[in-house]
């Protein structure tokens, strides 16, 4: 938590214990079927993950095994017919839904896959100063703190199309940080892109990361996340599977067998194509 916000505390007394920490996290949603029968749906049912200062904590798993639902949780942002148990405790402090909603924009910074935030419409300036503003920033802002993203000014009179994929991404990592979060969740924040650009996101968080903050990083691109992140978080099915170091996935130490299946499934790691059948 940044120190004047809530806490009080300063610079010099260190923060002890992780930034975020969650603890069997459990989510359920009520659902009505025909004739008002009530059903339950366990979305997740029972998710560990702890973030310390200083790291990126990558989480993988299976599309619907509750990764996004997590990172809502996070923001207590999950729709209202969602039951949550567990908890959730930020900076040492088990905080409730509406205590996680206040962090949401300022010290928690929700990254969102989808590139539809941004207006297209709108100049690149005009949407980074408008962040700016947001977070009680000046606009005149913007443009610095697109610098040390690596785009130059020459971005800001572009519009959004006039961007490559990787651009649009440090875009929206910059509007995201104008807050001067301290926690970026990241929620598939690298879908399509070249390698290349890939590796440019990863590595804005991890300089973000080294610089005393975290980094949940939701992704889908194991062997990328490898390279940036300090823990891998496997989720299977709404559970956290195994935490794991991210060495261990080469050096064949992985405990559960669904890590061990993500890590063989990999292109290159033994993947079995199945031979092609006679028609
Ligand atoms: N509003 C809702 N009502 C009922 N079930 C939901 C709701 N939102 C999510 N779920 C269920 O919760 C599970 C986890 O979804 P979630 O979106 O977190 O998965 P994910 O791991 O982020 O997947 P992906 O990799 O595809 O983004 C899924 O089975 C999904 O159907
Ligand atoms: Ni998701």
């Amino acid at each position: 938590m940044n120190p004047d916000r809530r806490t009080g505390r300063r610079d010099e007394s260190p923060p002890v214990g992780p930034l975020l920490s969650i603890t069997g996290l459990r989510v359920t949603f009520t659902q009505y079927t025909r004739g008002l029968r009530r059903r339950e749906i366990v979305a997740l049912a029972g998710m560990d993950l702890t973030a310390e200062r200083g790291q990126v904590v990558a989480l993988v798993g299976a599309s619907g095994a509750g990764k996004t639902l997590l990172a809502h949780a996070v923001l207590g942002m999950l729709p209202p017919n969602a039951t949550e148990t567990g908890t959730i405790a930020y900076d040492g402090t088990v905080l409730d839904t509406p205590a996680r909603r206040q962090l949401a924009g300022t010290d928690i910074a929700l990254l969102p896959q989808s590139i539809d935030y941004l207006d297209p419409l709108a100049t690149i300036g005009r949407q980074v100063r408008r962040s700016a503003r947001l977070a009680g920033r000046p606009s005149s802002d913007a443009a610095e703190a697109l610098e040390a993203r690596g785009l130059g000014r020459e971005v800001l009179g572009r519009y959004p199309h006039e961007l490559s994929g990787g651009m649009i991404r440090r875009v929206l990592v910059t509007m995201a940080t104008m807050g001067d979060p301290e926690l970026i969740l990241a929620d598939e924040p690298t879908p399509g892109l070249p390698a290349a650009d890939v590796a440019a996101v990863l590595q804005d968080f991890r300089s973000f990361a080294d610089a005393g903050r975290a980094v949940v990083l939701i992704t889908h691109e194991l062997r990328a996340a490898l390279a940036v992140a300090d823990t891998v978080v496997i989720c299977h099915d709404g559970r956290t599977v195994e935490t794991a170091d991210p060495r261990s996935f080469a050096e064949d130490r992985l405990t559960h067998p669904y890590a061990r299946l993500l890590w063989n499934a990999l292109p290159a790691n033994g993947l079995i194509v199945p031979e092609a059948q006679p028609c």
